[in-house]
Parts: C-alpha cells; structure tokens; sequence
C-alpha cells in the first residue's frame, strides 16, 4: 500500500515503520527513521497559565526585528488557563490578562479560567486527531498520544520558536511497546496498570523512546481509561505515549471533529523495530505509587493501612467523569471518614456538568466532601488544598514528588480513583476490593 502526504510517497511495502516514524515523516516532508534530526511541522501547539507568559515573550524576542509579529498559524494554537485559576494571586491575575490579550490581538484560540485542565479540554474540543504532531509546554501533553498523535511536552523558549515558525526540531525517537494483554478485575483500573508499567521499568525505563500501549487489556480500555495510561509516559522517560487509533477513538473523535475519518494509516507496521515488553494484567491488584516517587509502586495490599490527611481526586490523570463517579458509586451514601479532606476537582467544565447532572456533587456534598471548578488544584503545589508539614496525601494525580503538593514534609501516594474512595471511606490506604 502506498500512501501519499503533503505530497510525500511514504511507502509501506518497504520497511516496516513504527507510527512516530510515520508521523515525522510526514512532519518531515520526507522518509525518515528513528535516530534521525528532523525539522518538523507542527500541526497543534498548546500553552498556559504557567508556561505561556515566558513563551509570549520569547516570541516577541526572535520577532524583535519584524515589521509584523505574527504567530505561523493562529488556529493551529491554543492557549488555556488551569493552573491557577480562579486567579490564586495577583501574579496569576496578571499572566491571565497578559494571554488573554496575546491570544486576542494574534487570533489564537483561548480557553478561560473556567474551562478546565489543558490536557483535558485539547482532546475534548477536538484539537487533536490521530497522526498529529502535537507540542505543548506542559510535561503531560504526552497524554494526547490516547488518539494515536505524536504529543510531546516543549520548554517556553521551545514554545515561542513554534510560535514564531510552526517548526520545532527533533530527534525522530526510538520505540518501546509495552503489550498488554489480559482482563482487568474488578476494582482495578487502567490507572493500576499505568503505575505497574511504571514501577516496573522505573521512572527512566522509556527515556527519550515514543511510548506505546497495546495488547487486548488496552484494546478494551475507554477513552477516558486510556489518557490516564498516555498521561503518565513521561514519568517513565518516554517523549510520546501512544495508543494506536481503533473503533473507541474514531467514537470519541467523530463527535468532536465533524469531518473526522478514520485512517488506518496511523499505526505501527508488524515487524517495526521497538524494544518490546509484555504483561498480563489478569490478577494484577490495585497499586500505589508511594513517596517520593512515581516508580516507587507498591501492591496496595503493602501500605493499607496508612493514616491520609487528605484525598484529591482530580487532575488531568484521573478526573474525568468516568473517575469521579467510580468514587461516587463506591462511596454510596456513605460520610467521608472524620479527619480525612475529600477534594473533589472534575478535569474540565464539561466533565464537571456530567457529575452535576449525575447527582453526585451533592452526594459529595452531604458525605463532607469539597468540590470544586475545574483546574489542577493542588495536583503541583502551586495552588489551593495544600498539604502541612507532616500530612499524608492521597491523590489520583500523576506526580508524589518531595513537596509536589504543598509541603516539602508533607508525603503524597498515588493510585486509582477507586483505592481513593476506599480511603475516603476509612481514613487510611484502604484496599477498593474489601469495600
Ligand atoms: C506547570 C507545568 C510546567 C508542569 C508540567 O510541565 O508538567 C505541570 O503541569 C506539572 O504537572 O508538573
Ligand atoms: S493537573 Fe497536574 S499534571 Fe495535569 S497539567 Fe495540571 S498540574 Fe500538570
């Protein structure tokens, strides 16, 4: 089968080529493999609260000579706002109105305070699509490899080059494909094979390589459960986490991109070269992910039993609608454990309405639970619902590192939604299949 892009002939009946080879290729102009430099076009390009200021200026920097400061393509960049919203200090207050006039006088696409976590409204509102070459300035941007792009997390001064060219360089990556197979069992999720992944190759088993997730266990995963698993490559290394597009993203993407197609193209051919890791995840238990660091997981059966301040369900990782009610069905009409915080943050506007029209935020409500807008919360420590000297967090977020969540002696353990509500229930890691 020969395949035509911008005008390239990418041939398909020579060597087998993995997708990210595929997707520089046609970023490159040209057949290229990995190892290789390319000087690639960028077709998305997301920026916010926190990276986007320095990357504005940056932009004015290498324009400083032009007549016409000109972004390359306004509609192909989006800016939102999430990490410290509604503005948590005058600083934040200030970067706000210093995109949202950027993003006004360039034309660029501008998602408000209101509108949720980056990671979350880019794939959301359609923004990205199978094939893509995606760069954002955020290290969790890898999450958008769920509909089978090329996502990959850039530096501000990275960020302002795209601005001002639509061209980034790159080293087209090598491949690690992590094949998964098996059926979950019940009360474990797609986060409890994400953190095993994780724990088992080590926060540098998959550096600089294009992350990719298949095999059965993946296949039957929702689109929801899937960005929880390409959210969290980079903290195994990887520069991309890729799913390959199947019968669940063209569903999630049709109705989302009016014009959408399904192309087959967007896989990696049988026989291409990666370094190749099985599983099978058939009597894999809940696991946590325990201080200070995101490879240091454990069974939960191993820290049951540890006394937690506070529960944050949320973030771009785990704060879908799907997660949020996991919590809300194990919950019941059951209190939040007394000397526990359980806070509750859905990932986007959209996904925040669900759990409304759901109900469940006032069941969270009468159980003594806080809910709050959509936005990163506490997930990096830069915004509200700390944590003290000494406190213990639990969290469905993606990161435990020393202070990550507030206090540099304070400890943060990771894991699924439904490990979460058990220990809302009881105050202490609880295993979700005792409940
Ligand atoms: C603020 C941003 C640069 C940072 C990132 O890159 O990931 C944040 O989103 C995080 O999760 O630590
Ligand atoms: S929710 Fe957390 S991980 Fe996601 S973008 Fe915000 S700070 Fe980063």
């Amino acid at each position: 089968m020969n395949k035509h892009y911008a005008g390239i002939n990418m041939s398909t009946n020579n060597e087998p080529m993995t997708i990210s080879e595929k997707i520089f290729s046609k970023a490159a102009g040209k057949t290229v493999k990995a190892g290789e430099f390319v000087l690639a076009d960028i077709d998305r390009a997301m920026t916010h609260d926190i990276t986007g200021p320095l990357a504005v200026e940056g932009f004015y920097e290498i324009m400083r000579d032009k007549e016409e400061k000109k972004v390359w393509d306004p509609s192909k960049i989006v800016i939102l706002f999430d990490h410290q919203v509604p503005a948590d200090s005058l600083n934040a207050a200030q970067n706000h109105i210093m995109l949202r006039k950027f993003a006004k006088e360039q034309g660029i696409i501008n998602y408000d305070v209101y509108e949720g976590v980056c990671h979350q409204v880019m794939p959301e509102k359609g923004h990205v699509k199978p094939g893509d070459l995606v760069v954002g300035s955020d290290s969790h941007t890898c999450a958008y490899g769920s509909l089978g792009a090329f996502s990959t997390g850039i530096g501000s001064t990275d960020m302002a080059a795209v601005f001002a060219s639509g061209k980034l360089w790159f080293k087209v990556p090598e491949t690690i494909r992590f094949e998964v197979e098996g059926k979950l069992p019940e009360h474990v999720y797609s986060k409890d094979i994400i953190l095993h992944l994780i724990g088992d190759v080590g926060a540098e088993g998959a550096r600089y390589k294009a992350a990719e997730y298949a095999g059965s266990a993946i296949e039957a995963l929702s689109m929801s459960e899937r960005m929880t698993i390409s959210n969290m490559a980079i903290e195994m290394g990887g520069k991309a986490g890729i799913i390959e597009a199947d019968k669940t993203t063209e569903a999630y993407l049709k109705e989302r991109i009016p014009d959408y197609e399904f192309d087959p193209y967007w896989k990696s051919d049988e026989g291409a070269e990666c370094e190749l890791h099985k599983y099978d995840i058939s009597n894999l238990e809940p696991q946590v992910a325990c201080p200070h660091n995101v490879d240091n997981v454990k069974p939960v059966t191993e820290v049951e039993g540890t006394k937690v301040d506070q529960i944050f369900v949320g973030s771009c990782t785990n704060g879908r609608f799907e997660d949020i009610e996991v919590v809300a069905k194990m919950m019941g009409d059951e209190p939040v454990a007394k000397d526990v915080r359980l806070l509750i943050i859905p990932a986007s506007r959209t996904e925040y309405m669900k759990v409304l029209r759901a109900g469940y935020i006032e069941q969270f409500m009468e159980a003594g639970a806080m809910v709050e807008s959509p936005c990163c919360g506490p997930c990096m420590g830069g915004s509200f619902g700390l944590l003290g000297d000494g406190e213990v967090g639990l969290a469905t977020s993606n990161r435990n590192f020393k202070g990550r969540e507030g206090s540099p002696q304070s400890f943060v353990y990771l894991s699924s939604p439904a490990t979460a509500a058990a220990s809302a229930l009881t105050g202490e890691i609880t295993d979700p299949r005792k409940i």
